[in-house]
């Protein structure tokens, strides 16, 4: 007779089922923080850190409108809303590579290393790039996220 755990559904993402060695209990280990819990998980792991890129437009409220590519940013919220939709639009129909439009329209520094921001974990980042990046799987690009710096597209790379 199979226990109730083995035939439940399956576990999300990034967990597996272990059984302890002294007691016998089931439980679950987190494969990315290596963090175990008793209870059964409900959502996929949290990958502890990730890696993403980003284009950032900045615009006139930006709280820095200034950037490698532009002394003074003078473009509304709207038209860096729109033009970023545009980049995105290219990306998504493979007519450019994220890394090509980055490194030539992202108001960040990262442009020059194709947008890519390296690892990070959470609390490092303005909390709505934080939860947009934290919510994409690997590969996935985000839709727009308005941060104090400006609007950004993310793309997950690990
Ligand atoms: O927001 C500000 O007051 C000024 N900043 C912050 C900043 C400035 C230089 C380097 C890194 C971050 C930016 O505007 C900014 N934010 C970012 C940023 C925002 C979210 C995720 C990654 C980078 N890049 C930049 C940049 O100039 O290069």
């Amino acid at each position: 007779r199979m226990s109730s755990q083995e035939n439940e559904a399956p576990l999300p993402e990034g967990w597996e089922m272990r059984t302890s060695r002294s007691t016998g209990m089931t439980y679950f280990l987190n494969m990315y923080t290596k963090k175990s819990q008793w209870e059964r998980p409900e959502a996929p792991a949290d990958p502890g850190e990730i890696r993403c890129s980003h284009l950032l437009v900045k615009h006139a409220e930006s709280r820095r409108p200034s950037s490698w590519r532009e002394e003074n940013i003078t473009r509304s919220k709207d038209e860096a809303m729109e033009l970023l939709k545009g980049y995105r639009k290219q990306i998504v129909a493979n007519d450019a590579t994220f890394a090509e439009l980055a490194s030539k329209y992202s108001d960040c520094s990262s442009a020059k290393r194709g947008g890519d921001l390296g690892m990070f974990g959470r609390g490092q980042m303005q909390a709505p790039f934080e939860e947009e990046a934290f919510k994409l799987k690997v590969g996935q690009l985000s839709r727009p996220v308005e941060t104090d710096s400006g609007v950004h597209i993310i793309l997950r790379t690990a």
